[in-house]
């Protein structure tokens, strides 16, 4: 066997559609790594050895080199920009970045925009030739517009759920985001056939996105 092929796995909503993915596509990964405080999982039957990352670090430790390929969210890869390979479209934690207002939103002369992603949210707005000030923030974005800390928000939309609960609406969608697989340059050059090899079984299982009929 060749070398251990060390994966960078997001903790949380990812992690659990990811271990599916993979026990579909015949590899025995644990299904559920949240009950332990360990970071590092060695699965030596596998080859692999899994670092459990906070979903906006995958792409800096795959750059880096210290996990070889990792799984993260197209919506983190859009904001980090970092120098990776993305491999395969996953098909798995399937959402919308979209842009959101209250229902009666009417551009203002001072626009605030609150977002989890001020570098994708600023390009777009640049791109579009519209002016406003961008906000970091690092989650419970919808609470932003509610309290009038801005007038717009940039977030992920899945069921839809988290808008109606607070009144929201979703006035346009900008990327349509899914976990991706991304590996390292010099990794996938070194490692090639163990990561081409994982790259066909999972190539297989990748769901077929759902039609939606309006
Ligand atoms: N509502 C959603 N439905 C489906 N996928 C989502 C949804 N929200 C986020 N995602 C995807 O899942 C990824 C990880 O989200 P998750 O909520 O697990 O972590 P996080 O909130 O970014 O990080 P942390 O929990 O460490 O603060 C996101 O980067 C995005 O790609
Ligand atoms: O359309 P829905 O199905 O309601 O999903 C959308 C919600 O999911 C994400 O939040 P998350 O659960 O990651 O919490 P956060 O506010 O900490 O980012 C996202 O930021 C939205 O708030």
């Amino acid at each position: 066997m060749g070398e251990i092929l060390k994966v960078a796995m997001p903790k949380g909503r990812i992690y659990t559609k990811a271990a599916a993915l993979f026990r579909q596509a015949g590899l025995a990964i644990p299904l559920d790594v949240d009950d332990s405080r360990k970071l590092v999982v060695p699965l030596p039957e596998m080859g692999m050895e899994f670092i459990l990352a906070k979903p906006v670090d995958v792409p800096t430790y795959v750059e880096y080199g210290v996990a070889d390929i990792g799984i993260v969210g197209k919506d983190v890869l859009l904001e980090e920009d970092r120098d990776v390979y993305e491999l395969l479209d996953l098909g798995i934690a399937r959402c919308r970045m979209s842009i959101i207002g209250l229902p009666n939103w009417e551009p203002g002369i001072q626009q605030r925009v609150a977002t989890k992603y001020p570098n994708v949210a600023s390009q777009y707005f640049r791109e579009q030739g519209q002016q406003v000030e961008v906000i970091k923030l690092n989650g419970s974005i919808e609470l932003a517009p509610l309290i009038g800390l801005a007038d717009r928000i940039v977030d992920m939309v899945e069921t839809g759920q988290t808008l109606k609960d607070n009144g929201l609406v979703e006035m346009l969608s900008i990327f349509e985001i899914s976990s991706r697989l991304i590996a390292n340059r010099v990794s996938y050059r070194m490692k090639n056939t163990q990561i081409q090899e994982l790259c066909d079984l999972l190539q297989k299982v990748i769901p077929v996105p759902e039609i939606k009929i309006k």
